[in-house]
């Protein structure tokens, strides 16, 4: 009989910037506003690599318990017997050396997006985890939503036919008047010491999109690493501004063009009237998924039979009726508590492989495009006192 006490874990949040808050707060988002049961969430731990105060005032930000202890060190967060999980939400730059010093101490760890930087970095990690028995997650939000499941089903079920192709695209209009991206040359988002740049943050998602649908679904035996090719522009500061990838899988006969940009946007206007974000298309119909690619509420399936009858699923995010609070970050991490629970190492949504895959698509896209980022954010040398660990920049 299944056990009416919900199986908890208890998090260790590493940085405590932009997503680490938006993820904190969602999993201290009460589990029955998504009619979850089986498992919670609590804050252990909050580390900031800069200072221990800022790791104090994430905690009362975030309104964490007043338990949970703040670090002013990465290394001392890993140490934290009373840490499950550590949630590694560093730039794409620092994911390797992060997520390396949490599975070294033996923690399982959720690591946010882009995994890392290449492929060799994410062989790596996935080995280490193997090595140390531990849980290990690319934090792929999106994967998790009951959207993506529900599309993944009707792909399986063969609603649309066979698939052969999906278009993806995750672009932001950051273009200023004086033709610069809106950001800061330093900013994450473009400096390519934080390996910035439209693919391995945006692309991604249009990547996971190409990728549930024409690869995650095959049967074991039948997943085919795609044929890449690219074409990326530069900024001016090295990072990729606007890439586009053809994938041709070439045994089914497939292709996944994935899209992304930081100069013109998916949502041309901010209304979300610019259409289809993603279109999957079969032999018998389509698949249209509807707003940002990383958070898509509205799906459309059309039917090649269907003179116009189009079915149209929304599917909302829960929100705390008092904070209004609630992203759908909650659900990637319930899939984790699962997982811990049922002593899963890697998680069937997004296994170890798929993120290999996938890392080695974007490598590939990068080398392709030219774009070369520094010695000490690409090697696969794990090193406990690099700048990326201990904070010394
Ligand atoms: N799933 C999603 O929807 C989203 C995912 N992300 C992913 O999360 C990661 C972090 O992004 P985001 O939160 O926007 O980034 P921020 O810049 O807001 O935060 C990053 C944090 O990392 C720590 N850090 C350590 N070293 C550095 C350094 N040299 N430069 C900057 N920060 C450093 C800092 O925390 P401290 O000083 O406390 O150590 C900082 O606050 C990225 O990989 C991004 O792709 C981002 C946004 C949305
Ligand atoms: O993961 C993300 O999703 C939302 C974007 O705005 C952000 O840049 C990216 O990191």
């Amino acid at each position: 009989m299944a056990s009416s006490t919900p199986y908890t874990v208890r998090w260790g949040i590493m940085a405590t910037g932009w997503i680490a808050e938006v993820f904190t707060k969602d999993l201290l988002a009460n589990p029955a506003l998504r009619n979850v049961q089986d498992v919670r969430h609590e804050v252990a731990a909050v580390a900031s690599s800069s200072a221990k105060d800022r790791a104090a005032d994430f905690i009362n930000k975030v309104k964490a318990p007043s338990s949970a202890k703040a670090y002013g060190s990465y290394h001392e967060l890993v140490a934290d017997p009373d840490v499950d999980i550590v949630y590694v939400a560093t730039p794409h730059s620092h994911h390797f050396q992060n997520a390396m010093l949490a599975l070294e101490a033996g923690k399982n760890v959720l690591c946010e997006k882009a995994l890392t930087v290449n492929a060799s970095q994410a062989r790596k990690l996935v080995e280490t985890a193997k090595d140390k028995g531990v849980f290990f997650m690319e934090a792929v939000w999106t994967r998790y939503f009951p959207l993506s499941i529900q599309v993944r089903d009707l792909i399986s079920s063969g609603a649309i036919g066979d698939v052969y192709r999906t278009i993806a695209d995750l672009s932001l209009a950051k273009q200023g008047a004086d033709g610069k991206i809106d950001y800061p040359d330093a900013n994450r988002m473009v400096n390519p010491e934080l390996a910035g740049g439209a693919l391995l943050d945006l692309g991604i998602y249009a990547l996971t999109w190409v990728f549930q649908t024409l690869y995650h679904v095959q049967p074991e035996a039948q997943k085919e690493a795609p044929k890449v090719t690219a074409a990326v522009n530069k900024y001016h500061t090295g990072a990729d501004e606007t890439t586009s990838i053809i994938l041709q899988f070439p045994n089914h006969k497939s292709h996944g063009i994935a899209l992304t940009s930081l100069r013109v946007g998916s949502d041309v206007d901010g209304t979300k009237s610019s259409g289809a974000a993603i279109r999957i298309q079969g032999s018998e119909g389509e698949i249209q998924v509807m707003g940002p690619a990383y958070c898509p509420l509205q799906y459309r399936v059309i039917k090649k039979d269907s003179n116009g009858d189009i079915k149209i699923v929304d599917c909302p995010i829960p929100k705390d009726p008092e904070s209004g609070w609630g992203q759908g970050m909650f659900w990637e991490a319930d899939e984790c508590a699962r997982c811990l629970r049922d002593g899963q190492k890697e998680s069937k949504s997004l296994p170890w492989t798929e993120s290999i895959v996938i890392m080695e698509v974007m490598e590939e896209t990068l080398r392709q495009g030219g774009v070369v980022y520094p010695d000490v954010i690409t090697t696969d040398v794990y090193d406990a006192q690099s700048p990326l660990n201990t904070g010394k920049r």
